[in-house]
Formats: structure tokens, sequence, C-alpha cells
């Protein structure tokens, strides 16, 4: 888990995600699948990847009542995904919910998928979160306020950005996984994404792990953009 890059697949179905990899032939990759590829092929996709020898972190972001998430997780847990989450505005009571559904459902003989809580969206900007969410504290703040309560009920991490790895590790424990999205090269069009960081900037912080969608799946080359942001992020010069 530690220093993956792990490869958004937000595409909207199995052919368009099957032609994304063709390229990557061997390759073990880590690939997120989310809502809007889960959503259309379902349990099976994750299925497949797997088979595939790949990683998955299976990015739902489940935010529920307590009762409802646990089943939920429960039913994922039976998937095999190395990585889930959660929102941790869902509550300590949720999340520990989460955890549960994921302990009773996990594989037999195989260890359990690592579970992680969103904490503040890198969509997300401080005017945003102030203004609309009503929470009167600087992004850091809330951050690692959302960290602490996540770790609180037993999870495994967070989803945060680059800029709030550090004090995380610091405040919360340097085995605390920070999983950062948000990647961005110096030139890459940020598009929704409003907390940004290169990838050698999130190897500087200490980041876990980064999560690349566009800037992979979106390049002219794909092979070549992951490789780029694979060896940056390794600190690898060529
Ligand atoms: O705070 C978050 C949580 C999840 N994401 C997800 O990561 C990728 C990022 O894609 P890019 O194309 O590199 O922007 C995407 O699947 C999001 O759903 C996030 O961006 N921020």
């Amino acid at each position: 888990m530690k220093n993956s890059l792990i490869i958004a697949l937000d595409f909207a179905n199995r052919q368009q995600v099957e032609d994304f990899l063709k390229p990557f032939t061997n390759e073990q990759l880590f690939l997120k699948v989310g809502m809007e590829l889960y959503y259309q092929e379902g349990p099976q996709i994750v299925e497949r990847l797997k088979a595939e020898g790949h990683q998955v972190f299976l990015d739902l972001k489940l935010h529920d009542i307590p009762n409802t998430v646990k089943s939920a997780m429960k039913g994922l847990a039976r998937l095999g995904c190395d990585l889930v989450n959660v929102h941790a505005a869902g509550g300590i009571e949720m999340m520990r919910a989460a955890v549960e559904g994921l302990e009773e459902g996990k594989v037999q003989g195989k260890e359990r998928a690592k579970l992680i809580a969103v904490t503040q969206l890198t969509s997300t900007s401080r005017q945003q979160m102030n203004s609309e969410q009503l929470i009167p504290v600087s992004l850091n703040e809330s951050v690692l306020h959302y960290s602490q309560i996540t770790k609180q009920a037993g999870l495994d991490g967070v989803v945060c950005s680059p800029f709030e790895a550090k004090q995380i590790a610091k405040k919360v424990g340097a085995d605390f996984l920070t999983v950062t999205p948000g990647i961005r090269m110096e030139t890459d069009d940020k598009q929704d994404q409003k907390r940004v960081a290169t990838p050698d900037f999130a190897r500087a912080e200490g980041v876990s792990a980064i999560v690349v969608g566009r800037s992979i799946t979106r390049a002219s080359n794909s092979l070549a953009a992951y490789y780029q942001i694979k060896n940056l992020w390794e600190g690898i010069s060529v």
C-alpha cells in the first residue's frame, strides 16, 4: 500500500477500461474503481481486475446511517478489494460500523481491505467549506480533525491532499495512511480540483499513496504519462 501510484479508472464501461489497459501488458497496477464505473459494471469489474492480478481501491465513499454502511461494507468485503472508503463526515459511529462490516464480510484466510475515510474532498476550497458546509476553520484544521476521529474509529487512514499529510503524520501517527488525489503535473489543467500538487511534492510531504486520474487516462500517450508521473513520485530522474 505504501508508496503506491493508484490510477483512477474513471471510465463509463468495461470496454473503455480494457482499451486503456492494453498498453500496460504485464504491469501489476493499483487501480481505482469509482462510482462512474462501478455503477455501470457492478462487482464483476472488481473481480475481473483482481483476477488479472491488479490491486483494487474501490472508491465508493460510503456515507449513510451506521446500519446501512455496515451491511454495505460487509457485501463489498466479499469482493476482496485492497482498499475501500467512507466519508469521515458520517461520524465515528458510522465509521466503526464500517470496520465491523468489513471484518464480518472478509474473505476467509485473507487480510481484510484497508479502510480509509475522505476528510475534505480535494475539489473543496476553504471558501466553499466555510460558506457552504458552515465549517468555520481552515482546511488544515478540518482535515486534521476528521483524521483524528477517523483514527479514533479504528480506520487505517484518510483521503486528503498532500498539503495536509505531514501534519496528519505528526499528530495522528506515521503509520496512518494518507492517500492523496488531486495530483497534477506543473503544466496540467487542474479541472475541478482545488487542492492540487505534483507527484514530487507529494513524495516530499511523505504521503502514503497518490491517486492519478485524468493526467494519465486522458493523456495522448497514457503509458508515457504513467511512467513520467511514476518516476517523479518515486524520485527517479531520467
Ligand atoms: O478528495 C477526493 C477523493 C477522491 N477523488 C477521486 O480521485 C480521482 C482523481 O481524478 P483526477 O482525474 O486525477 O482529478 C477521481 O476518481 C476522484 O473521484 C478526488 O479527486 N478527491
